[in-house]
């Protein structure tokens, strides 16, 4: 079946009964969209807790906002995910004691570790998408809610990891073939596992449900609904001029997701660029606005196209004499990571120096074995480890045959005094990054936003 358009619709455009219903207008708008993809409620205002969250701290018995500034107990997040149900079902005017019933059930499901937090962190989408589809035909739609414990979207039993095994495309594709003038209602983020459990995506996997189910159909387009008008030229939290970006190719939103840009999930336009699949990235509160396209190819007319930020970065610098000369050194060094489940980011290296660029957070409780492993090992002459580091990753195809922006972005900094910690350019050439104390890194945003595309502007 061809001449199908996957719509995903994000946290913030299935939060309540009002966003719910532009939902609905939009896919009634257009009868290629067939398949809609949706997540759990995300948030209404900007303070609030999301459903998965509650869930996650439900699942952890209140551990999940241990960290975070509120303490939220797993009873007080059990009653929010059911009074914020019972909410959209009253408000949208749909028969739903059923599912509220079972939602009440599967709050307290039999099950231990991994298996037990990622069933309870489905059940936002799992609910959701049940609702919705109740919606759609209380409106009239013919519409119907395909769940994937029953239609067989099949995953690797990673449960709070999962990948997408093969015979879930043909699953998917058998939806395809029946019923093909019905809405069909997707839950995101999860699959399930050969045994019958339920298997989660990282977070954000709604994205990556929406892009596999295009993937599997063949679609004609790939649309991800947000509550931005595209993918921005930078965090509108930090930058409010920043404006969507008309077009990115594939690898240019690979960059930027993966270095902190998270409108849309690392992983979820990959198999969408194996098929040619165009994405396009659209604003469910504005409906009419030109959103960004993601293609496969794209004619650069600017240098950087977007900047990227990923805050709360340490690296772990370690001298040696003819470091590089020792074969295998990075290599040993990257496994010793590995071996502590630490993801490594980026590793400038020179001859007798090298750093290893990480997320903070991962080093937590580690650290010290860490530093031990690497002495042990590698015998450094000098250790040391740099926390606080905010990376900011300017992008564009245009990169390429023009160095120049990366000569202004040195300037810049340098004119307004901000120190460099450590800079790095991406094989590739089309982004290079930029490591600068947490603290000035708003304003480096801001400066290099100016210097890099505000200025550069016809
Ligand atoms: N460069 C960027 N472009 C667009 N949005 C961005 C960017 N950087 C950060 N964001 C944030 O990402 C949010 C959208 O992602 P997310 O909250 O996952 O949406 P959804 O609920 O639709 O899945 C936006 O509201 C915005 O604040
Ligand atoms: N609800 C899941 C999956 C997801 O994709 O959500 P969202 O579309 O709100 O980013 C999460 O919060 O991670």
């Amino acid at each position: 079946m061809t001449n199908s358009v996957v719509c995903k619709f994000g946290g913030s455009s299935v939060a309540n009964a009002t966003q719910i219903e532009k939902v609905r207008r939009i896919v009634a708008d257009n009868p290629q969209r067939r398949f809609v993809v949706v997540s759990a409620p995300g948030r209404v205002q900007k303070n609030e807790e999301k459903i998965t969250d509650h869930l996650l701290n439900i699942a952890t018995r209140g551990q999940h906002f241990r960290d975070s500034r509120k303490s939220i107990s797993a009873t007080e997040s059990k009653q929010a995910v059911i009074d914020r149900f019972s909410g959209i079902i009253s408000d949208l005017e749909i028969e739903g004691n059923d599912l509220i019933e079972s939602l009440k059930t599967d709050l307290e499901p039999n099950l231990d570790g991994d298996k037990r937090i990622a069933f309870l962190a489905s059940r936002g989408e799992h609910y959701n998408a049940r609702i919705i589809a109740r919606y759609f035909q209380r409106k009239g739609m013919e519409a119907r809610a395909c769940l994937p414990e029953e239609f067989g979207f099949l995953v690797t039993d990673s449960y709070l990891d999962a990948k997408v095994e093969e015979p879930a495309y043909e699953n998917i594709a058998v939806l395809d073939q029946e019923e093909t003038d019905m809405v069909t209602v997707i839950p995101g983020f999860y699959g399930v596992t050969e045994a019958g459990e339920i298997a989660v995506f990282s977070r954000g996997g709604s994205d990556l449900t929406g892009g596999e189910i295009a993937y599997a159909i063949d679609g004609d387009k790939y649309e991800n609904w947000t509550d931005v008008s595209g993918v921005l030229e930078s965090d509108p939290r930090i930058i409010s001029a920043a404006r969507a970006i008309p077009r990115l190719t594939f690898k240019e939103i690979r960059l930027l997701s993966s270095k902190g840009v998270n409108v849309f999930h690392l992983d979820a336009m990959l198999n969408c660029r194996k098929r040619k699949i165009p994405i396009h990235v659209r604003n469910t509160n504005h409906p009419e606005a030109a959103g960004t396209q993601i293609l496969n190819e794209r004619v650069p007319e600017e240098g950087v196209v977007g900047i990227a930020r990923l805050d709360n970065m340490a690296y772990i610098y370690l001298e040696k004499d003819m470091l590089c000369e020792e074969v295998g050194f990075t290599a040993t060094l990257l496994k010793i990571f590995q071996s502590y489940g630490i993801n490594t980011y980026h590793y400038p290296t020179d001859k007798d120096d090298i750093a290893v660029l990480v997320k903070q957070d991962d080093l937590k409780g580690s650290i010290n074995d860490l530093r031990r492993a690497i002495e042990k090992q590698l015998k450094p002459d000098f250790m040391d480890v740099v926390y606080n580091l905010s990376v900011i990753t300017p992008v564009g195809l245009g990169l390429k045959r023009n160095s120049y922006p990366l000569v202004d972005a040195i300037n810049a900094l340098g004119e307004h005094h901000i120190p460099i910690e450590m800079i790095d350019q991406s094989p590739s050439q089309i982004c290079f990054h930029i490591g600068v104390s947490q603290a000035v890194a708003d304003d480096a945003l801001n400066i290099l936003y100016r210097v890099l595309i505000n200025d550069t502007r016809a």
